[in-house]
């Protein structure tokens, strides 16, 4: 056995085949990785894609899995859907047999999924439903910082129904083990937000944080977690009130992950906390007016394999 085959093996999702997953997995051409990278997906398609943008598949690993249907850049195809989610039932297999030691995953349109009848919310959510998960934590990292989310894909207006006790207890807890396990913090400090505008400012603009969040912060402080909050969203990520955390949880997505994308865009890395298997993400989406055209940043995928590489290394 060559010293390459030993090592452990990343296996990377193309995700959806009209979006810029296929190009952005050609970016991993030839690099050098401490771990073995294998790209699943449509052979041919990656190979045309590869074509279309004047780059190369030789030394690409490629674990062929095949499209339903024909694909162009950029248009969306209902048929294809059930494609998407071969590849990613493909990649869990391999990590429930250790054949894969992480999944690395390139964007998927959660749209076209459901327009092809099938209820889809999000990897995250795919991921902790087919490994019978009751509760995972969606957590992006990138320009120093690690926002975790207390709710990740839902209308906005059934957010403060889901930020019950239990569920947000469950989340500060998994975030602060897996910082310890994932990231080797040994006692994590983690910043927690409120949900209404200046917290509540006192219960007047909204009860969650005196109901819900402060509660819960404080029996968690008493179990031991380094837990600062509730902390009013809007200056949560100000220099100073950052200064000494290792992660900030936002109460909703567009609250943490609006900020996270502002610095880290395109370099930021998703990670689902809590997973029986090791799963991080690029920090984009589909970008479908960018495939085939060579101008998707691959830095996000090189971030999110260097990531699953550091973790798988730590043990
Ligand atoms: N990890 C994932 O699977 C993931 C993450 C985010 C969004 N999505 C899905 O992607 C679809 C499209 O979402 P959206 O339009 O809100 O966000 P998007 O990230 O696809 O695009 C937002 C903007 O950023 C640009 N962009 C995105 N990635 C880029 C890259 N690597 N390099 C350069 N520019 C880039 C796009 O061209 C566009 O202008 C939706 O279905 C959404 O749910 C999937
Ligand atoms: N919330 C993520 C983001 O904005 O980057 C994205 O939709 C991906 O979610 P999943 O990892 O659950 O697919």
């Amino acid at each position: 056995m060559s010293g390459a085959e030993r090592r452990p093996v990343i296996a990377v999702t193309s995700g959806e085949p009209a979006g810029i997953g296929p190009d952005i997995c050609l970016a991993l051409v030839g690099d050098d990785w401490p771990v073995r990278v294998v790209v699943l997906g449509d052979r041919g398609l990656i190979e045309s894609r590869a074509r279309q943008l004047g780059r190369s598949t030789e030394g690409l690993d490629i674990i062929h899995v095949p499209l339903r249907a024909p694909c162009t850049p950029g248009r969306l195809a209902p048929a294809n859907a059930p494609y998407v989610l071969d590849i990613l039932d493909r990649a869990l297999a391999g990590c429930q047999s250790n054949e894969f030691a992480a999944m690395v995953t390139a964007p998927v349109h959660k749209g076209v999924i459901n327009d092809a009848g099938i209820p889809f919310t999000g990897h995250t959510e795919y991921l902790a439903e087919k490994t019978g998960t009751p509760r995972v934590v969606m957590m992006l990292a990138g320009g120093g910082l690690r926002v975790a989310l207390a709710t990740t894909h839902l209308a906005l207006k059934d957010v403060p129904a889901a930020i019950t006790r239990e569920e947000l207890a469950t989340t500060l807890r998994i975030v602060d083990a897996d910082l310890r396990v994932k990231f080797g913090i040994p006692r994590p400090r983690i910043l927690v937000a409120g949900l209404n505008p200046h917290a509540g400012e006192g219960g007047h603009l909204g009860r969650e944080e005196i109901d819900t969040i402060a509660p819960v912060i404080e029996a968690l402080r008493a179990e031991g977690l380094d837990l600062v909050g509730p902390l009013p969203a809007d200056t949560l990520f100000t220099r100073r009130v950052l200064e000494g955390s290792h992660a900030q949880v936002a109460m909703y997505h567009d609250q943490g992950l609006a900020v996270l994308k502002y610095v880290a865009f395109a370099d930021g890395v998703n990670i689902t906390l809590g997973l029986p298997v090791l799963r991080t993400s690029v920090d984009h989406g589909t970008a479908l007016d960018l495939a085939g055209t060579g101008k998707a940043d691959p830095g996000s995928l090189f971030a999110a394999v260097g990531m699953a590489a550091e973790i798988v290394a730590r043990g």
